[in-house]
Formats: C-alpha cells, structure tokens, sequence
C-alpha cells in the first residue's frame, strides 16, 4: 500500500513542501500518493500518513483540522506523521524571538493535533513562503518589528532530512 502525503494549502507553498516529501519517499523505495486533504475520501488503503498544513493565525488550516477530526480513528491503526509550514522559524535578529515564537507556535498546534491523535509519531514546523504583498501595513509593519521576513524561507535540506528520518523508522518496521 502506498504512503499519503496529504496536505492543506492556501498559496502553495505548502504542497510544495508535501510534493518534496513524497519525492523524497519515492526515491527512496516508497509508492507515494501526494494530495490536498480535500480529495483524499479515506486513510484505509495507505500503509502510513504524512500530513500537512500552512498556518494561519498559529492554527492549521481549516480543512486540515476537519481532515484530522474525520480521520482520527483511521489514523489511529497506521504510522503517522504531521508538518506545518509558516513564518515563525524565519523570524531573524534574535535567535532567543525566533525560537520562543518557533516553540510557542509548535506547542500550540502540537497540543491541538495530540488531543485528536495522540498516537502521532511527530510534528514539524518548517520555514515557510510569504511576500506580505496582501498582509495590511500595520501587520507588516508589526512583523518587521519583531524580525519577521518576508520572502521563500523553506529549508530544503530539512525537509528531505525530516522525509529521511520517516523512511528510515517505516523501513525498520517492514512498511
Ligand atoms: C492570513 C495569513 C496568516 C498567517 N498566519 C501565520 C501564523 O500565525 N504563523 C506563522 O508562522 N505563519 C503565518 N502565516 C504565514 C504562512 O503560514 C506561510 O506563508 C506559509 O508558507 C503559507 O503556506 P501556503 O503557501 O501553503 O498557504 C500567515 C499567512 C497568512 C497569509
């Protein structure tokens, strides 16, 4: 059977960071189907699950959180993984901001995901992908305050480290 990426996106960036997983996967042995959450209809014929959101406002996407109320029992009986991509890991100047707004934000969707599935084998936040071009100037201007960024921050080579480490654990376990 193969293995779910699946994943909830507003602009983009998010799959892209799904697709890279899969191919990741894919390349490492793993039949691999990559898609956004709302075309996914059941977990029961994937083998494992990787699953994804942007975030917004500290939370998932809408249609991830329905995704993972849905799906919680399936996810219960198969490995399963979740990721996040926003800004919060690209915030600059300090490392002590960065990694306070990188843990409050990771322990606040971190908590929301354990009391759904507490069987979750992991959660990552990754660096995400935004040009603030819609954001309204007074946030712009407050997330420059704090060292926010504005442009692609995501990390490929932690990406395919973090699909490595899940091959690595589903190879062990004869997935
Ligand atoms: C309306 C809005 C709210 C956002 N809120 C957050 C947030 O609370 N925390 C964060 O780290 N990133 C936040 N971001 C940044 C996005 O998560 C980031 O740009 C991500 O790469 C977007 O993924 P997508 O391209 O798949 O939609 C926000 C972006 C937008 C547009």
């Amino acid at each position: 059977m193969p293995v779910l990426i699946t994943y909830a996106t507003c602009r983009g960036s998010t799959r892209e960071v799904a697709e890279r997983i899969a191919s990741r996967l894919h390349a490492d042995g793993f039949a691999v189907d990559c898609r956004s959450v709302d075309h996914v209809y059941s977990v029961e014929n994937y083998s494992a699950v990787i699953l994804g959101s942007a975030v917004h406002g500290q939370k998932w996407l809408l249609d991830a959180q329905k995704f993972l109320d849905i799906e919680a029992m399936g996810l219960q009986m198969k490995p399963t993984w979740t990721f996040s991509v926003g800004m919060a890991p690209a915030v600059t100047g300090s490392k002590w901001i960065r990694d306070r707004a990188v843990r409050h934000e990771s322990r606040h969707i971190e908590e929301i995901i354990m009391r759904k599935l507490p069987t979750v084998r992991d959660h990552h936040l990754f660096a995400g992908k935004d040009d603030g071009l819609d954001t309204p100037a007074p946030i712009r201007c407050l997330w420059s305050c704090v060292g926010g960024r504005w442009g692609d921050y995501r990390n490929w080579d932690e990406i395919d480290d973090w699909a490595d480490v899940i091959a690595k654990e589903l190879k062990s376990e004869g997935v």
